[in-house]
């Protein structure tokens, strides 16, 4: 008789945390978190008050803070470290993963330098393994809460992809697949660059008009730049497009819409980033890209102003003001 695919997580955050206990619902799941403290917390108040206050976790979840343990286990794993991370932590696992073991990332950033996405690392630490990725509108706690949401495993062999689809479905937890893997990843990373405009246009306390142009113009720079990157438009109308984007730029959950709102409030990045003590990927990837913007001759004006505002300390007011062009081009065929 054969036994369950047994799941492993890499990353005791707030969503790797949220990711493992979904699938701790439908078979055996171990998550790896780098503190021993969050582990033995997990196997024994199934919490992760550090992250995720005094939400229960699935109580069949098992946590370690042993690696090597971690990846052993793994029939198939998913990375949820923060994108910064994921080369280090996978090339410590890399000798204990079994060959052919399918990887999906959780992570929504580029890595500073190489400009390489998620999957693109994990390609490169673990040659040969089915890569894919687990995203869309999905704020952790929202999910942890129970609320109703759905996300997408997107991986170009549809095959792997139905049979990684289950492991993380829940009741009120759909699960769709999507075989465009370029523009799954990039609608998660680009949007955050958008929410952290979406959050600026909070701190300054604009109206419901100035958050739909935030929004849907938000929405033509990210297709925009995933279309000339390689991606299929439609995925951007979809939930790892559009759904991601409206769910973190107005949802006061999000991190990258917090930083954002801090910023116009005359707060320091160093500030907010201590306080928060959590991971806004748009902070780290708003330069990268502008410059793949710019690679691509694409326009981004929104992501050229959160480039500056928290790269070069422009301020959020001037950012805005630097968005009110006395000309705009046509609304489908703007150009570089
Ligand atoms: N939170 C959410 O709602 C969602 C997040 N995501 C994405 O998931 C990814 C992870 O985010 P999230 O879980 O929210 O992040 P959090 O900030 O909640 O947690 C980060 C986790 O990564 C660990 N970590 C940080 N640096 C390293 C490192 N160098 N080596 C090993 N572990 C490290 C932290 O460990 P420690 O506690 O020891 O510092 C912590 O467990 C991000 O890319 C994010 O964009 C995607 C969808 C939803
Ligand atoms: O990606 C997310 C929701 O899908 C979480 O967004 P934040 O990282 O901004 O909290």
């Amino acid at each position: 008789m054969s036994r369950p695919v047994q799941v492993t997580v890499l990353g005791g955050g707030s969503w790797g945390t949220t990711v493992a206990s979904l699938a701790a619902g439908n078979t055996p799941t171990l998550l790896w978190a780098r503190s021993a403290d969050t582990a033995r917390e997990i196997n024994e108040q199934h919490t992760n008050s550090r992250y995720l206050e005094d939400r229960a976790l699935t109580p069949s979840l098992r946590a370690t803070s042993d690696l090597r343990e971690a990846a052993e286990h793994a029939d198939v794993l998913v990375v949820g470290t923060p994108s910064h991370s994921i080369r280090d932590v996978l090339a410590e696992a890399a000798p204990h993963v079994r060959p052919w073991v399918p990887v999906l990332s959780l992570a929504k950033g580029l890595e500073a330098g190489t400009r390489l996405r998620p999957t693109q690392i994990i390609g490169e630490t673990l040659p040969g393994h089915p890569v894919g990725l687990l995203a869309g509108p999905n704020l952790a706690r929202e999910v942890l809460d129970g609320k109703a949401a759905a996300a997408v495993v997107a991986l170009p062999d549809a095959a792997t992809a139905c049979a990684l689809q289950p492991l993380f479905a829940a009741h009120l937890f759909r699960v769709y697949r999507n075989e465009d893997l370029l523009g799954s990843e990039l609608g998660g990373v680009l949007k955050n660059i958008i929410a952290i405009a979406a959050g600026m246009a909070e701190g300054l306390g604009v109206g419901d008009n100035t958050r739909a142009m935030v929004l849907t113009r938000g929405l033509s720079e990210i297709t925009r730049l995933g279309v000339a990157m390689g991606a299929q438009e439609r995925t951007f109308a979809g939930l790892t497009g559009l759904g991601d984007l409206m769910a973190t730029c107005m949802s006061p959950l999000s991190r990258n819409r917090r930083v954002g709102e801090a910023l116009a409030r005359d707060k320091t990045l160093e500030e907010i980033t201590a306080e928060m003590g959590q991971v806004a990927e748009g902070v780290k990837t708003a330069r990268t890209v502008v410059e793949l913007a710019r690679e691509h001759d694409v326009r981004m004006p929104i992501a050229e102003e959160v480039d500056a505002v928290v790269n070069d300390g422009r301020h959020p007011r001037e950012a805005y003001r630097g968005l009110r062009r006395a000309a705009a081009e046509h609304e489908y065929h703007e150009v570089a």
